[in-house]
């Protein structure tokens, strides 16, 4: 259990993946990304391979698999497609999101509680090729509950609601049931991240909440990259989640 306010920066690297895609080109590589983010103090790399490969491809996974220097955390669907990539690359973690085919982005949590025997059977058959498993939920209890019957050692609360909520009172409220949804999964043992839609002007209240291993950030990133470079977009987010951290 994390209780210190120690805060790891997880660098989501599908969007520049994304503007690859748009033109089907071989630039810009998601794989100098990951490198740069990880000379700029990333301590891990994010990927989504989605069922429907709008941004991040098998290549890029398998040449990541070899030249990080960090650590993998593949975002995948629960198919047997993904199972069976998974077990071929071994990734150091996996986080089970729900995926739809038409969704902009991820839009809620994975529905463990209303799924339990079928994420068990995953979470067990990854763990046994050796990948720390966590759960994209919605910062539920009933949720966060399930996710530790289902034996995943990790969760990352889905902070999409809180990024999205527009009055005062709605951000609090989101940001209040994130801190809420964080101090369960610790009674419960759960190592607790945290991420989706989070960028440099929400990201702090976040980072404040006491006992978040890690923070999963990828589109801002990428969209402040594209005036500063991506070194000095994920130094200056890793920078700001620090000062957040420390000062809570
Ligand atoms: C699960 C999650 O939050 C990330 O994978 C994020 O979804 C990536 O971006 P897209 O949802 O746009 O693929
Ligand atoms: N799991 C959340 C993630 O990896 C990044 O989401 P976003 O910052 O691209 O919204």
């Amino acid at each position: 259990m994390t209780t210190s306010n120690r805060i790891l920066l997880g660098v989501n690297i599908d969007h520049v993946a994304t503007l690859r895609q748009a033109r089907g080109t071989r630039y810009p590589d998601p794989v100098k990304a990951a490198l740069d983010a990880e000379e700029a103090g990333a301590d891990g790399i994010t990927v989504h391979l989605r069922e429907d490969r709008r941004h991040i491809q098998e290549r890029d996974v398998l040449l990541l698999k070899d030249v990080l220097q960090t650590r993998m955390n593949f975002e995948m669907g629960v198919t047997e497609e993904m199972m069976a990539f998974a077990e071929r690359i071994r990734p150091a973690h996996i986080c089970l999101v729900p995926e739809t085919r038409q969704e902009l982005t991820t839009e809620g949590g994975l529905d463990v509680a209303g799924q339990e025997a079928r994420i068990k059977a995953a979470v067990e058959r990854l763990s046994k090729i050796g990948c720390e498993v966590s759960l994209f939920i919605d910062a539920d209890e009933r949720q966060i509950a399930a996710s530790k019957r289902v034996g995943a050692p990790a969760i990352e609360l889905h902070t999409g609601r809180y990024a999205d909520a527009e009055t005062p009172t709605d951000v609090a409220e989101e940001l209040k049931r994130v801190a809420d949804g964080v101090a369960f999964g610790m009674t419960q043992g759960l190592i607790v991240n945290a991420g989706h839609g989070l960028h440099y002007h929400n990201v702090e209240a976040v980072a404040a909440i006491k006992g978040i291993n890690e923070l999963n950030i990828g589109h801002a990133l990428v969209a402040h990259a594209l005036f500063v470079g991506f070194k000095s977009a994920v130094s200056e987010m890793k920078a700001l989640i620090l000062a957040a951290a420390a000062k809570a």
